[in-house]
């Protein structure tokens, strides 16, 4: 079974942002999900790894399956890296990071603080993470940002492997990552803003 997204309505400070979004994510299979900048991806994302509540609709089969990796690495800047990854296996019930190092080409890394290394040796380790979380349900936000070349490329390896081995990912990101994947533009879902509401941009203020 997979991820099942029935008319699903997200919000961001109180105001609708998407309405109407359903799709599919079963086993083995990537979606990326595509809208311009502030269509909604993002909140998409944190709504269905459920850092914040749908205003309507139905999410099934993701209960205590979904990782989530945001913009931000997520990253523990006074421990290494492996210590970061240990602590997030830990926390995952999980044990090897010897994988996740080997996978992002990690291990000339492995004992520097992570408060001292680059943002894309950063973003490789916030990645990393992702290997030592067990999920099956992959989240991932504009994963590639500050990545190199022969970095997107790992990725790319690391996501068709997980797919392989019978998970799933939901990625939204503006670049080609060269998967066989369907790609799920929200842009048609835009909810229309509320005249009494104002935009959801409004919410800032
Ligand atoms: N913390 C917040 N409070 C209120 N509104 C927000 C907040 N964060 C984002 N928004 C608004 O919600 C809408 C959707 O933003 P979101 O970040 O989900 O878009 P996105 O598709 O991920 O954009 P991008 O491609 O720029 O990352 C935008 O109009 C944005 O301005």
């Amino acid at each position: 079974m997979g991820l099942e997204v029935r008319d699903l309505c997200v919000e961001r400070g109180g105001v609708p942002v998407l309405m109407g979004v359903s799709f599919d994510l079963p086993p083995g299979k990537a979606l990326i999900l595509r809208g311009p900048n502030g269509a909604g991806k993002t909140t998409l994302l944190r709504t269905l790894a459920g850092l914040q509540p749908a205003l309507s609709g139905a999410v099934t089969g993701g209960e205590d399956l979904i990782a989530y990796a945001s913009h931000s690495d997520g990253l523990k800047a006074m421990l290494t890296v492996s210590e970061n990854l240990a602590f997030w296996a830990d926390v995952f019930g999980q044990r090897d990071v010897t994988t996740a190092l080997h996978a992002f080409s990690l291990e000339p890394l492995r004992d520097r603080l992570a408060g001292t290394l680059s943002a894309g040796q950063k973003r490789r380790l916030g990645l990393a993470r992702m290997l030592v979380t067990g999920r099956p349900v992959w989240m991932l936000d504009e994963p590639t940002v500050s990545l190199d070349k022969d970095a997107v490329r790992q990725f790319a390896t690391v996501v068709a492997g997980h797919l392989a081995s019978g998970g799933s990912a939901l990625i939204a990101t503006h670049i080609d990552l060269g998967l066989e994947a369907e790609v799920l533009d929200i842009s048609p879902l835009r909810a229309q803003p509320d005249a009494r509401a104002g935009a959801s941009d409004e919410a800032f203020l």
